[in-house]
């Protein structure tokens, strides 16, 4: 069997902007990173202020509003402000994807009792924006959460405990869609406190 090759070089720290962004490696097959040090305290605050009055329940994919998903959230425009593009940058570079290839960031906020169930980030075949499918998902982390909030990964035993500044990546671009399934993914309900997480997508070919 061939082994599949990952997106993203796996290294133990990514040198991009002005810092070092160190990582750890928690899956190989899918390809799943921890990283730390990916936003600054400021950008972190920046992000939750500039978000947080244009947020609105979330939907899904398929724009139904769902049990499923009972955060609330927004989208920022592509390269919205020097600040958002920045940021976008950094991602795309960490990402290994160009920037053209991204969505909107997604901002997502969750109060005590609001989850996001297990899903996956990418579309069905038979879903029109499967035509330009996503292939890769940086999760950031803007705030530290009390208790619960973990983004958790049940058919790997994989559970990320939010941290601010941090990060949690994961693909699912594989020929082999039993390791694409693999990225089933949670955010679990918040138990003290609240969660903002920033969500970034990016996609097989520009969007
Ligand atoms: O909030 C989380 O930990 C997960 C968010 C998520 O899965 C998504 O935005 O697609
Ligand atoms: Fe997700």
């Amino acid at each position: 069997m061939i082994s599949e090759i990952s997106i993203l070089p796996i290294q133990l720290s990514y040198p991009i902007d002005d810092r070092i962004i160190t990582a750890l490696v928690l899956n190989d097959a899918p390809l799943i990173m921890k990283f730390d040090h990916v936003l600054s305290d400021d950008e972190c605050q920046a992000l939750i202020e500039s978000a947080s009055s244009r947020l609105t329940r979330s939907k899904l994919a398929n724009k139904e509003v769902s049990q499923i998903r009972t955060s609330s959230s927004m989208f920022f425009d592509e390269n919205e402000n020097p600040f958002i593009a920045a940021i976008e940058n950094r991602i795309a570079s960490l990402m290994h994807v160009p920037r053209s290839h991204n969505e909107g960031l997604q901002v997502l906020h969750y109060e005590p009792g609001q989850e996001f169930k297990p899903h996956h980030d990418y579309f069905g075949p038979h879903h029109p924006s499967s035509q330009n499918n996503r292939i890769s998902t940086l999760i950031l982390y803007l705030n530290d959460v009390e208790e619960g909030g973990e983004t958790t990964f049940p058919r790997l035993g994989i559970a990320v405990k939010p941290t601010k500044g941090s990060a949690v990546y994961f693909e699912y671009f594989y020929n082999d869609p039993q390791i694409n399934e693999l990225t089933l993914h949670s955010g679990g309900p918040v138990i003290r406190g609240e969660k903002w997480v920033a969500t970034q997508w990016m996609h097989r070919q520009p969007t």
